[in-house]
């Protein structure tokens, strides 16, 4: 620093001058000699050292020396202290009203850095107006573990260049924070990727061993993404291992019709991030998004009605497309019971499951007598099994919108008037409900939230074995009298593909009937359950 007369030259800085020449002879460049013989002798670093050395001088004796050195901290209490005080005095209202200007806030902020010596060099701001073709490179190491990277690659159409395709969610990628779809990679453990395939780098990955260092460019604009909460049930099976569509195999997640998603991610429009609910696995895998699946099956069915095969009138009840729907969870409350719905094909089984619930507690269990346009058959009563009515009067009530579900067969009506169930309910019982499969639509609406378990019928040998072994009575014969014919037996197994074929993502459980006892119980635990379990159930139910 200039001192009047003469420069004072410091004599560290001097040392380091003169032991520079003498290093004149070490292995470097006459222009790394030149550059910092410059340097130490240029006005700018001595007048800096200059400064530092009188801080330091002036801090080691005591002409300066600070009251305190946290002041900031004291300055939080005084305002924490003020802003709970009901009533303040008006130089209270001041000090509150100073202690908050960003000036008295810089000056104590400033003293306390000097009191606690706290004057390190920091780096200068990055600048914000560099040369477009300096590009920031970013070194990322992750440790190898057993656990893939979580993360796909791909090669970027317009650019040529191996970019991070998505990093998946809470995988080893993603906990690091470091890496984000859209980052270039540039190298991996020093190996230059330029002009490689993406399985040139997984071979490269695959073959490292302990850490693995990335060299990346930054994409612009990325920021974690929070998880979505969406949960949703799969209406299909998905096995990613034979989708030729899936942009990486490794990183499918398959699942199961009825398994329950969560889903974390949709930012992609094909390819949603997904984990099995429940699955202690962190890390999220790739299925076909709603759009994706539902363009799937258009495509599938539109082939298939090119062939002309199956069908049937009855397709259009299958007109929603099942991909996924979204689920909530749905929590018992005391005293409001949600309807138990037994579907499936008739002569299954379900008339006597439904009594054999009802028996084990009359009072609780009870089912809404229903109302058939059908003949009376010998030793029936009416309003026992069946109210009776005449075709054209129920289907005035029907038009009326008075019953909640109801359907025909062999040219008969069957219906369950919507007063009967809610009187059921709204007395505080488990109301029982065996009605024709093609109700199933109508019943499951928020007003009733039905859980619904289709009776399954076993193999077709099974079937034959156990109703005859037990000496079924067939519930296609008027009078109840006989065992089940041969075409029954397979009229069972049709109708139950059926079925399932409509409506199996409205099931909530399956009872497949083959052992009447096991089946039983079944039901029994699932009756249980519906009372002290919370269960998935449309989101629509829960809002
Ligand atoms: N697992 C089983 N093993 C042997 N017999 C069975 C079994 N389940 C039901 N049955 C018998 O099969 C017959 C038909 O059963 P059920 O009347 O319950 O059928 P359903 O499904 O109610 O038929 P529908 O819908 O036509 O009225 C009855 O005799 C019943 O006892």
């Amino acid at each position: 620093m200039a001192n009047g007369t003469k420069e004072r030259w410091d004599p560290a800085l001097t040392r380091l001058l003169s032991s520079l020449q003498q290093a004149s002879n070490l292995p470097s460049t006459e222009e790394e000699l030149g550059f910092l013989s410059t340097l130490l002798q240029s006005k700018e670093l001595h007048a800096l050292v200059n400064v530092h050395n009188k801080i330091i001088s002036n801090g080691a004796s005591d002409k300066f020396f600070p009251m305190l050195s946290t002041s900031m901290d004291i300055l939080a209490d005084v305002l924490e202290e003020l802003v709970h005080r009901p009533h303040m005095s008006e130089d209270g209202k001041e000090l509150f009203y100073l202690l908050q200007k960003p000036h008295i806030q810089g000056l104590l902020y400033s003293h306390d850095s000097v009191a606690q010596k706290d004057y390190y060099p920091h780096l200068p701001e990055i600048p914000r107006d560099t040369e477009e073709e300096e590009e920031t490179i970013k070194i990322v190491q992750l440790v190898k573990s057993n656990e893939p990277l979580g993360a796909t690659i791909k090669t970027d159409e317009s650019t040529g260049k191996i970019v991070i395709a998505r990093v998946m969610h809470g995988g080893a990628a993603d906990r690091s924070g470091l890496i984000h779809p859209g980052d270039e990679v540039v190298e991996v453990n020093n190996t230059n990727v330029e002009g490689k395939t993406p399985n040139d780098v997984l071979q490269i990955l695959q073959n490292s061993e302990g850490t693995i260092t990335f060299k990346l460019v930054p994409a612009d604009g990325k920021g974690g993404a929070r998880e979505s909460k969406v949960r949703v049930r799969a209406h299909f099976d998905y096995d990613s291992s034979v989708d030729p569509y899936i942009p990486c195999k490794e990183a499918g997640l398959d699942f199961r019709k009825g398994d329950v998603l969560h889903i974390v991610s949709q930012d992609d429009a094909y390819w949603w991030q997904a984990r099995k609910e429940g699955d202690r696995n962190m890390r999220a895998g790739l299925i076909p998004s709603r759009a994706l699946q539902e363009r799937r099956i258009i495509h599938d069915r539109t082939q298939t009605n090119k062939k002309g095969e199956d069908a049937e009138n009855d397709d259009f009840d299958r007109e929603q497309i099942a991909t996924y729907e979204e689920v909530a969870k749905l929590y018992p409350r005391p005293g409001m019971f949600r309807p138990l719905v037994l579907i499936g094909a008739p002569g299954i089984g379900r008339n006597e499951l439904k009594r054999r619930l009802i028996d084990t507690n009359t009072k609780k269990y009870k089912t809404p007598t229903p109302f058939t346009s059908r003949p009376m058959k010998p030793g029936e009563e009416n309003g026992k099994e069946y109210f009776f009515v005449q075709r054209e009067d129920m289907e005035k009530d029907i038009e009326k919108g008075k019953f909640i579900e109801f359907g025909e067969y062999k040219g008969n009506l069957y219906g369950t008037s919507a007063e009967s169930v809610k009187a059921i309910v709204n007395a505080g019982k488990v109301c029982i409900l065996n009605p024709h499969y093609q109700a199933l639509k109508m019943l499951r609406v928020p007003q009733l939230k039905p859980y619904i378990i289709y009776i399954k019928p076993p193999s077709l040998e099974v079937l034959k074995e156990t109703r005859n072994a037990y000496h079924a009575r067939s519930t296609f014969d008027i009078n109840n009298s006989r065992g089940f014919t041969e075409d029954e037996f397979n009229d069972i197994m049709k109708a139950a593909a059926r079925i399932e074929f409509l409506y199996d993502h409205f099931f909530d459980e399956t009872i497949v009937n083959d052992d009447l006892a096991l089946a039983f119980s079944q039901l029994l635990s699932a009756a249980n359950r519906l009372e002290t379990e919370p269960l998935w159930v449309p989101a629509s139910w829960v809002q």
